[in-house]
Parts: structure tokens; sequence; C-alpha cells
């Protein structure tokens, strides 16, 4: 991260949520009525991190992790039980009109436009609710409209467009205001491979360009290696990586693999036998369509010993060397944790 002040500060956030314990049978529904249970779930617990301006950052984790719950926080809907948030030099749920000023949400699975009339009126719409000086939204309507090509859509009603087109209105019309904090939640999910690095290539161009910060959450794996500059992993409220691509590559690198293949198959059980005296740290897997993958540490040893011990040993059918895949390096992390 660089040197400048962090834009967003989140000290020890926790959300502990409360509700009526559901309870089954006649007598339990009856004796609810009188006086009801109620039970606490941690959704966040004790998160901090930091975010440098115009940063894009990946905040993932698998379903029921917390995200939406921190970014519901730091948007300033939800308050929090415990801790501290500062998003700009405010406290999101003390000065949530200003807060609003400054920042967008962007919702995958849910729409800000208006459904039965064209994009167009919507940013118009916009424009008066946040008071846009009219050069500016006109500058900035000009420019996302390039950017993201509406021109051939803009004008039609939001409900006949095609999520694609519906999801670029939706970038644009979060974004006329200016904010300078971004949060994308799922911005691609449901769409096409070319609408999804249309989407990407214009979050990239976002950052670049204004030096808007991007807090992203998704579940999409490419979203993650194309966009994100860091990830913040969290798991069960808490969280359990804070590091760049680069670092957490580095730090499960043992999950480089030799993959290959023999034309016998009978002697699978012996190859792997053998194979596991190598290098004790070396994970050996026989594969469902019947190919080996050696899972290995490069600092304990090379990809070279070991390709050369299989080729001297085994009549190879094919051979390849991975890098570690970050959808493995995720998986893996979360099974840990
Ligand atoms: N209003 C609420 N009342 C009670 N529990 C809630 C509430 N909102 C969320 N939760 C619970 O808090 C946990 C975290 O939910 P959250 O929506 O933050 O997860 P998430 O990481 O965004 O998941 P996903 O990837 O599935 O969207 C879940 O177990 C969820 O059921």
């Amino acid at each position: 991260m660089s040197s400048t002040e962090p834009i967003i500060k989140v000290k020890n956030l926790s959300k502990t949520f409360r509700t009526a314990k559901k309870k089954t049978g006649f007598m339990s529904t009856v004796r609810n009525l009188f006086s009801t249970e109620y039970e606490e779930f941690k959704a966040v617990d004790k998160v901090s991190f930091e975010i440098a301006p115009g940063e894009l950052v990946g905040y993932i984790g698998p379903n029921g992790a917390g995200k939406s719950t921190t970014i519901k926080m730091l948007t300033g809907i939800l308050h929090p039980t415990e801790g501290e948030i500062i998003v700009d030099g405010l406290v999101p749920q003390k000065e949530r009109i200003h807060n609003a000023r400054k920042i967008s949400v962007v919702f995958g699975q849910r729409s800000q436009l208006l459904w039965d009339l064209p994009a167009l009126d919507s940013f118009e719409m916009m424009r008066k609710m946040y008071a846009i000086p009219k050069k500016r939204f006109e500058e900035n309507l000009e420019e996302y409209t390039t950017l993201l090509g509406l021109d051939e859509f803009k004008n039609r009603p939001v409900r006949q467009l095609s999520l694609g087109q519906r999801m670029r209105c939706e970038l644009a019309v979060a974004l006329l205001h200016d904010p300078k904090v971004v949060y994308l939640d799922e911005p691609t999910i449901g769409l096409d491979v070319v609408a999804k690095e249309k989407i990407r290539e214009f979050i990239l161009q976002l950052c670049k360009n204004r030096g808007t910060t991007v807090i992203l959450t998704t579940h999409d794996i490419v979203d993650i290696e194309r966009l994100c500059q860091r990830m913040i992993i969290i798991d069960k409220g808490h969280v359990i990586y804070n590091g760049t691509l680069s670092e957490i590559k580095q730090r499960y690198c043992h999950l480089r693999r030799v993959l290959f293949s023999l034309d016998e198959d009978s002697q699978y059980r012996d190859i792997i036998e053998s194979l596991g005296k190598i290098d004790t740290s070396v994970q050996i897997n026989l594969r469902e369509d019947r190919s080996i993958a050696i899972s290995f540490n490069p600092q304990n040893i090379s990809a070279s010993d070991i390709t050369r011990y299989i080729v001297n040993s085994y009549p190879v059918k094919d051979l390849t060397v991975e890098e570690a895949d970050l959808e493995e390096i995720i998986r893996e992390i979360y099974i840990k944790e």
C-alpha cells in the first residue's frame, strides 16, 4: 500500500445480529407469543483493514462470510455493534448524507434504475438528486456513454435491456456524481464472457483515470485476477488474508504441480508409492482422468528434478508443469481456516 493517508480505515469492526429463536410445535409457538427468546450471531468479528486512495481491493470470501454485512456498514446502511469506520474522513453512520455524496454502491443483483423508463431518465434523476452541475453531468455522461457503449440502448426502457446492457447503465448511473469510493458487489454476475470483460475494462479505467477507490466483492476468480491489486479474504466474520496477489501466490507456491499421464494404467499404485520417496513433502493424487498430479514446494524440490525422475522411470505420454492456480489457493485458504 502507498504511504498516503488511507481513504478507508476500519478498526475492530464487529456486527452481531439478534434474531428471534424459531421454535416448532404448537406449545412453543404459543409460549413464543408471550416471551420471545433471541439468539445472537456474529456476522463480522473484529475486522480491521485500511485502503489507500485509488486502490482496487477485492473483498472476498465464501457464502455467508460477512462481506455484504461489512459493505453495508461501510456505506452507513448498518450500524456496527463495535469498532470504528472512517471513509474519507467521515463516520458513515453519523454523516450519512455527506457520506452518500462521496460514495456509490453497485449491486450485480439489484437495480438502481427506474424500471419502466429509459436509463437516460434515471441519469437525469441522479443529476437532480445529487445536484450535479450541468456541465460536469454532461461531461461524465459523454465519457461513460463512450466507455460503456450506452448509445444504442440508453433511450430504451430499462426492463427491455439485456443483463449486460443493464449492468453498463447501473455503473454509469452510480458514477455520475463522481464518487471517490465505489463498492461493487458482484458486478459481473450472470454476464457472458464478453460482457464481463467490458465491465472489467471499465473498472480498471475508472481507477486509473479518475483515481477512484474500489472495493469489489466477487466469487469470480477472473475478476480477482484481472482487477484486484490486493485481496482481503474474510471467512466466518474474520479477516484470514490481506495481501497482494503476488504475495498470496508466493505464499502458496507449494501448490505448484507437475501433471503427467502414462500409457499403462495397471502400475499406478506402484508409481504413486515410489513417487512419494522422491521427497516426503510432495502430495500425489490420481485424478479422474487417470493423470497423476504431484503438488510440490519449489523450495524443497525443483520441477526439473521431478520431471527428470518421471521421464526416466516411466513411459510418459504427456507432462505439464502448472503454476499455482488462484482458485485452488483460495480453496486451500478457505479449507484451512
Ligand atoms: N439481517 C440479518 N439478520 C440475521 N443474520 C444476518 C442478517 N444479515 C446477514 N446475516 C447473516 O450473517 C452472515 C453473513 O452474511 P453476509 O450477507 O454478510 O455474507 P456474504 O459474505 O455477503 O455472503 P454471500 O457471498 O453469500 O453474499 C450470514 O450467516 C447471514 O445469514
